[in-house]
């Protein structure tokens, strides 16, 4: 077993509310996805980041060390639950950092509040942004693999559903400018404008 803290970048999403994969759009002339690691790496011992077979070749790991992966043909395309089972699969470790590719405005600041409620005796850190759950943006301890492993074989595939029977520490987060995820283009435009604004 691994130590330490790993990363799963989460990343074979179809993007049809964005329109096009969400992980190449740009915030500030870099790619989503970049932003992700970027914020990610400094604070864990590996990356892998799982996407499709459709994506796979799009995604450049040039100056960093991240492994890029496919979904395991299995259960491949099942939503995130899918990415994660199969970065699990790929990295052995004690805890995982999950995130997806659709928070340009993320930051290792950020990721560092949730890591630091790691304890022992906890399954998952899970941030509630101004109320709301984010469950693609959490740590997960690597007993929650048998468990989404059970979740998809019943096709349940909200990853919500895995904290029912967890122990979950759910961290309140009030600042909510770098969880909010991108879902459409107006998403974008309107983060970018609020931040022009505000600055
Ligand atoms: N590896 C993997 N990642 C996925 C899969 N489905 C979604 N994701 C990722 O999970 C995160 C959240 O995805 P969503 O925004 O809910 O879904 P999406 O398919 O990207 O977008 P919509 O089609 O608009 O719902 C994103 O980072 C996606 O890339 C999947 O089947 N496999």
């Amino acid at each position: 077993m691994g130590k330490g803290v790993s990363g799963i970048i989460v990343a074979g999403g179809k993007s049809s509310r964005f329109g096009s994969p969400k992980a190449f759009a740009e915030k500030d002339g870099i790619p989503f996805y970049q932003h992700t690691i970027a914020a990610m790496e400094p604070l864990v011992e590996s990356i892998v980041l799982v996407s499709s077979s459709e994506l796979i070749t799009k995604f450049t790991s040039e100056g960093t060390s991240v492994k890029i992966i496919t979904d395991n043909p299995d259960i491949a395309g099942q939503g995130p639950l899918a990415g994660i089972y199969s970065g699990m699969e790929h990295l052995t470790s004690e805890w995982y950092f999950i995130s997806p590719i659709d928070i340009p405005f993320i930051n290792t600041r950020t990721y560092e509040i949730l890591l630091e409620h790691i304890g022992a005796g906890k399954e998952a850190i899970v941030p509630i942004v101004n109320g709301r759950m984010e469950p693609l943006i959490s740590i997960f301890h690597y007993s929650i693999k048998e468990k989404i492993k059970e979740q998809l074989r019943c096709n349940e595939l909200a990853p919500r559903q895995l904290f029912q029977n967890s122990q979950v520490a759910y961290v309140e987060i009030d600042d909510a400018d770098p969880f909010r995820n991108i879902n459409y283009q107006e998403d974008l435009e309107r983060y970018i404008k609020t931040r022009e604004g505000g600055s």
